[in-house]
C-alpha cells in the first residue's frame, strides 16, 4: 500500500533576481513499511523535500498525500494537528530543550494530542524504552552523550506513534560507532514498529541500511539500487 505519494511536485525559491528550483515536477511513491534513503549533492533540495512531506513548507504546484490525507490541502492550523499525530521528524542536531529532562522533551509533542495524563505518560515511557533510555528519563540533555541525545530526539519523533518518520542526516554529527548504533535503532524501529522511514544522508554506508536508495539530482529522482540488508 502506498503511504506517501508526491505527484508532480515543484518548489522554487527566489534569491534576489535569481529563482532556484530544487524540485521540478517530481513524483514519488513510498509504500507502507519501506525504508527509503535519499542522497544527492548539497543544495539539491533534499531538506526541502522532507519539509514538504511533513507539511512544514508548501509546494508551488503538485499534490502530496500521506496516509490518505492530502497534506497540500490542509490549512496551517490543520497541518499543525495533523503533523503532531501523524509524522515524526528527526533532525541532524537533536534540538532538545536544555532546561527540560529527557522525559519532558519527549512529552512535549504529546501536548498537542488529545490524551489523558496516564496515556501521555505511557506513550513517553514506551518511546524512551524503544530507544533504550528508560533509565535516563530524568536526565537533562547536558548529562547525556551525543548518541543518547539523538536517541531522545528519536523517542520524541516516535512518541505519537506516527506511521511516517522523516530524518534529516540523523547521523551527521555523530562518530562512527555512535552512528552505527543510531543506524541499528532506525532499522529496528522500521522493522519492529513498521514505521515508514524517509532518511536524508550524505553517507553512502548509512544510505545502504535502507530498503530503497534514491538520489536527488538536478530536480529529479534517480533510483540508485535496492539494498538487500
Ligand atoms: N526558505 C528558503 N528560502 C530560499 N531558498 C531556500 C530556502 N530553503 C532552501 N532554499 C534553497 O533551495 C536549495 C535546496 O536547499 P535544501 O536545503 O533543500 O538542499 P539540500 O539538498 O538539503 O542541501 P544539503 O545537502 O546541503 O543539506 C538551496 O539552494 C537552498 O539555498
Amino acid at each position: 500500500m502506498t503511504l506517501v505519494e508526491l505527484k508532480n511536485v515543484s518548489k522554487s525559491f527566489s534569491k534576489g533576481d535569481e529563482t532556484i528550483t530544487p524540485l521540478d515536477d517530481v513524483s514519488l511513491q513510498i509504500d507502507e513499511g519501506e525504508f527509503v534513503s535519499l542522497m544527492g549533492p548539497s543544495g539539491t533540495g533534499k531538506s526541502t523535500l522532507l519539509n514538504l512531506v511533513s507539511g512544514i513548507d508548501r509546494p508551488d504546484s503538485g499534490t502530496i498525500i500521506v496516509d490518505g490525507t492530502e497534506v497540500t490541502r490542509l490549512s496551517r492550523g490543520q497541518l499543525a494537528d495533523w503533523r503532531a499525530a501523524n509524522l515524526g521528524y528527526i533532525f541532524q542536531t537533536h534540538n532538545l530543550i536544555p532546561v527540560l529532562t529527557a522525559y519532558e522533551n519527549v512529552e512535549l509533542p504529546t501536548m498537542l494530542l488529545k490524551l489523558t495524563r496516564a496515556q501521555r505518560r505511557q506513550r513517553v515511557e514506551l518511546a524512551l524504552e524503544a530507544v533504550g533510555l528508560a533509565d535516563r528519563s530524568d536526565h537533562y540533555p547536558r548529562q547525556l552523550s551525543g548518541g543518547q541525545e539523538q536517541r531522545v530526539g528519536i523517542a520524541r519523533a516516535i512518541v505519537a506513534h506516527p506511521k511516517v518518520v522523516v530524518a534529516d542526516e540523523p547521523t551527521g554529527s555523530l562518530d562512527t560507532q555512535t552512528s552505527e548504533q543510531i543506524q541499528s535503532l532506525l532499522q529496528r524501529l522500521n522493522r519492529e514498529l513498521n514505521i515508514t522511514m524517509l532518511m536524508v544522508t550524505h553517507d553512502s554506508d548509512v544510505a545502504a541500511i535502507a530498503s530503497r536508495q534514491l538520489v536527488l539530482d538536478r530536480g529529479k529522482f534517480i533510483e540508485s539500487q535496492t539494498a538487500t540488508v
